[in-house]
């Protein structure tokens, strides 16, 4: 648009399509971005705008508004408060790396003052308790084993950031679906996090719905970002 002498519908179509591929080449939903096409050409009426305009920068404030309400819930996010207790369920499919996230997340919180917790309510996986351990360990980070009692437990330590780490879902496996919704129940989280593989793409949406048809969640985490895929997923979900 930058080269261009006049600025009229081909322009803005050719500068419309060229966002489209480069949201489509990062995985982005193909119906997320023909909504963007739409809305921004709905706003903008090249023919009916008066001589004197700035035509170049209405495009790009539209195109800028619609990529921000794009990435906009519409509510603010939960914010766990320091000194008051929050519980914080992470669950996501088989091998998304929730466990990694866990601790992460904790570590994130640890270093800005707050005093988080871990408890492990991944009872499908053998060693999945040995590595919530390992990890916390190393990120020394006070961590539990058992779900109820860890997270009363952590209650009355004063923990104020409590971080349950549930078993990764495989579609096959009804009963943790069963289970995800009883501890669920037994935790009552202030938070639930979807934690999304990158690399899933445009599969994000399906699997965010069916998670949320369970549980109330309230944000996504996206991993695996250091790899090739580009999360555009994480706008579905
Ligand atoms: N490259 C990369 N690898 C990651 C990232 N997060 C997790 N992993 C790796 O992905 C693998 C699975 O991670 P886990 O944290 O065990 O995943 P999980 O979802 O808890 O696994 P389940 O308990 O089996 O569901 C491990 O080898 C992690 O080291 C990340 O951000 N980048």
């Amino acid at each position: 648009m930058g080269n261009e002498m006049v600025i009229d519908q081909k322009v803005l179509n050719d500068c419309l399509n060229d966002i489209t591929r480069a949201l489509l080449q990062a995985d982005v939903e193909f119906k997320l971005v023909r909504h963007m096409q739409t809305n921004i050409k709905q706003v903008i009426n090249l023919d009916h705008l008066a001589a004197g305009h700035d035509k170049r920068k209405i495009i790009h404030q539209a195109t800028f508004d619609e990529l921000c309400r794009m990435l906009d819930p519409g509510k603010p996010s939960f914010v766990p408060k320091k000194g008051k207790t929050s519980v914080v369920l992470l669950v996501g499919l088989q091998g998304c790396g929730e466990t990694t996230t866990c601790t992460k997340y904790a570590h994130y919180h640890q270093k800005r003052g707050w005093k988080p917790a871990l408890v492990c309510a991944d009872t499908f996986r053998a060693g999945a308790f040995d590595q919530l351990k390992q990890n916390a360990t190393k990120a020394k980070i006070p961590f539990h084993g058992r779900i109820s009692k860890g997270v009363e437990r952590c209650k009355k330590e004063n923990y104020d950031l409590i971080i349950v780490d549930m078993s990764g879902w495989h579609k096959q496996e009804a009963a943790l679906f069963e289970e995800m919704r009883q501890v669920y129940e037994a935790t009552q989280p202030d938070l639930v996090i979807f934690v999304m593989d990158s690399s899933i793409g445009q599969a994000a949406f399906d699997q965010a719905q069916a998670f949320k048809q369970i549980v109330s969640v309230g944000a996504v985490i996206v991993t695996k970002m250091d790899g090739h895929a580009k999360g555009g997923g994480a706008l579905s979900a």
